[in-house]
């Protein structure tokens, strides 16, 4: 099977809070997948319900062609890796220790250990005991946890919130190298940025359901007002729609060099998530 996820209408149920209602959607093996929306869309429940902590109401969810009935055989779980709220930690083991437990529990070899340290930026920090560590340190090794088995498939909850900006680009640089390695990554993300720059294919998430879904430069694309915003060298600056009437117009600035710059309209993730739901994505 050439998915790695496959969901169909999808719904969670907390008593009478709906959580998510009607999603599907599909994840190619070896996509970088972002769900986005802003707190209480969804997004932790979805990631809860394809790892099979949560239940869902209705629905159908296949994960690595298994059903959601065998999320919990060893067998699954060693193909996968969790970044979630409700990943923990040994305190009073060092960093290295706990990643040797977890790589006993799934077979790998240890030599991982020290690779995965290296792309989570924690090399120099091995043998320190978690305890003593930062909240953002812990994070990473939260994440070189759910990275160490090479799993074939990875869902990282906000994978780099807890980061100074120095970290998250050490972190997406061993994010790309993971699923340039094979493997598919699922993530969940607020930061626009980060979702621009990794993910192949992202869908926006808002009171549960899915309300648009496609690669973060053709929705760009489909939701730009295609205008070209122009600066002259007099320093006027003015916008012109795209049509033929100002393409003249266009090129007569630049053929008489009055041209500073000229950009055309591109709106950010955020700025496409505002005009479908009215809201921010923060
Ligand atoms: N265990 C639960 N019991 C009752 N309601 C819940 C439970 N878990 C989640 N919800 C509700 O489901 C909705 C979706 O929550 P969810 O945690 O999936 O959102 P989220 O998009 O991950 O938010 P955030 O970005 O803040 O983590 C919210 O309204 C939340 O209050």
């Amino acid at each position: 099977m050439e998915n790695a996820i496959q969901v169909s209408g999808l719904r969670k149920a907390f008593d009478q809070q709906v959580a998510i209602e009607d999603v599907s959607f599909h994840v190619k093996k070896g996509e970088i997948f972002g769900l986005l929306g802003p707190s209480g869309s969804g997004k932790t429940t979805t990631i809860k319900i394809l790892t099979g902590e949560l239940e869902q109401t209705t629905g159908d969810v296949c994960v690595l062609d298994t059903d959601a009935s065998s999320f919990d055989s060893t067998q699954f779980k060693s193909k996968i890796g969790i970044l979630s709220d409700n990943s923990a930690l040994y305190e009073r083991l060092t960093v290295y220790d706990n990643l040797k437990l977890f790589c006993k529990l799934y077979g790998a070899p240890l030599e991982r250990i020290d690779v995965i340290l290296d792309d989570v930026n924690l090399k120099n920090d091995r043998n320190k005991v978690v305890s003593k560590l930062s909240k953002g340190m812990k994070q990473r090794i939260l994440l070189a946890k759910a990275l160490v088995h090479q799993p074939d498939l990875v869902f990282l909850d906000e994978p780099t919130s807890a980061l100074d900006p120095g970290n998250v680009i050490h972190i997406h640089r061993g994010l790309q190298k993971l699923n340039e390695a094979g493997t598919t990554i699922f993530l969940t993300t607020h930061d626009m940025e980060e979702a621009t720059k990794l993910c192949d294919r992202v869908a926006f998430l808002d009171n549960g359901t899915i309300q648009e879904l496609g690669n973060p430069d053709e929705l760009r694309f489909k939701y730009s007002s295609h205008d070209f915003h122009i600066e002259t060298t007099t320093n006027e600056k003015f916008v012109l729609g795209n049509d033929s009437k100002n393409a003249d117009q266009i090129r007569d600035l630049i053929a008489a060099g009055k041209v500073k710059s000229i950009q055309s309209d591109k709106p950010t993730l955020g700025d496409v998530f505002l005009k479908l739901t009215g809201k921010e994505l923060v």
